[in-house]
């Protein structure tokens, strides 16, 4: 199997169902197989077959390894701990790594930054075109109004979701602080705290809802004491992160190591 096959870390779960379909249909994409935890309830179940589609005949597997060595990237859309053990088993057998797992410590974040020393890492919290367009007009939008304009970010999913704020969230949040040339750290409310009190000027708040199906809701509130500037992104189906996960699985093969984000994937600069 050519080594620009890829492999499909939780190919069981919400996500890795989708970016299986997605390799399936895109032209030039192989699959190189998927895995799941050792004791998972679908190791051997048919990819194929879990993904909704017909038999292909390649059953999930326990572990990363055996995928590792037929893939050129690895595709990984699980749980930190998971994410930062398959980025050691794909940096030891030199396999890209596309990263969309959400919700890491900032240990486990430097942990990455090291391990894409040795492999080519694209890493984001969200993988669609329009988050990613998104960050550029928060940006712009933060720069152009004054601190005299609240800044909250809020989101909604599903209730199955794991982290809040969503990395999403996040994104847009460390956006709205590059545009007012802050450190989000420094100006972010609603992350740890309750929230009760005042809004300090200059914060930059975070409001979280979780509830049945809800794919992904962003929104960007700039509030002034006479108008509300409101920007948004809604995500119809899970195939978009998957189509994008796919097309930086794709670009980041072959390319030397280093970590990208999907704003290189997608030529945003
Ligand atoms: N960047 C982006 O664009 C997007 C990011 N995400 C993020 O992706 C992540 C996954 O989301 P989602 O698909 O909804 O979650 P799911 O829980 O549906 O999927 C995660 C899968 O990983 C499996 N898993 C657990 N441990 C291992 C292991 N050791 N090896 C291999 N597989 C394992 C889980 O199995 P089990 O259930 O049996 O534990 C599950 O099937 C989250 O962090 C989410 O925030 C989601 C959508 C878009
Ligand atoms: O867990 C999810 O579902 C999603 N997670 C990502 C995030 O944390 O922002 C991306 C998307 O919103 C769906």
């Amino acid at each position: 199997m050519a080594k620009t096959s890829i492999l499909v870390a939780g190919a069981g779960g919400r996500m890795g169902r989708a970016i299986v379909a997605e390799i399936l249909k895109t032209p030039g994409a192989t699959l190189a197989g998927g895995f799941e935890r050792p004791d998972g309830p679908d190791i051997g179940k048919d990819i194929g077959v879990l993904a909704g589609l017909d038999a292909i005949g390649l059953a999930v597997e326990d572990a990363a390894e055996k995928g590792l060595t037929r893939a050129g990237a690895l595709i990984d859309f699980t749980a930190p701990k998971v994410t930062i053990s398959n980025a050691r088993a794909a940096s030891e057998k030199g396999v890209a790594h596309v990263i969309g797992t959400t919700g890491f410590s900032d240990e486990e974040e430097s942990q990455i930054a090291d391990l894409a020393k040795s492999i080519p890492i694209v890493k984001s919290g969200n993988m669609s075109v329009g988050v990613n367009v998104l960050t550029a007009l928060v940006e712009a939008g933060a720069k152009a109004l004054s601190d005299d304009y609240d800044i909250e970010i809020f989101e909604a999913h599903h209730r199955a979701k794991v982290d809040a704020p969503s990395g999403t969230a996040l994104m847009l949040g460390a956006a709205a602080a590059r545009g007012r040339g802050v450190d989000l750290n420094q100006v972010s409310a609603g992350v740890d705290d309750t929230r009760a009190g005042k809004r300090k000027q200059g914060d930059i708040g975070f409001s979280v809802m979780r509830g049945g199906g809800i794919v992904g809701e962003h929104q960007v509130a700039f509030t002034g004491m006479q108008e509300v500037i409101t920007l948004s992104h809604s995500a119809i189906d899970r195939g978009l992160f998957a189509k994008g996960a796919v097309a930086a699985a794709q670009w980041v093969m072959g390319k030397p190591a280093g970590l990208y984000t999907m704003r290189d994937v997608l030529g945003l600069g």
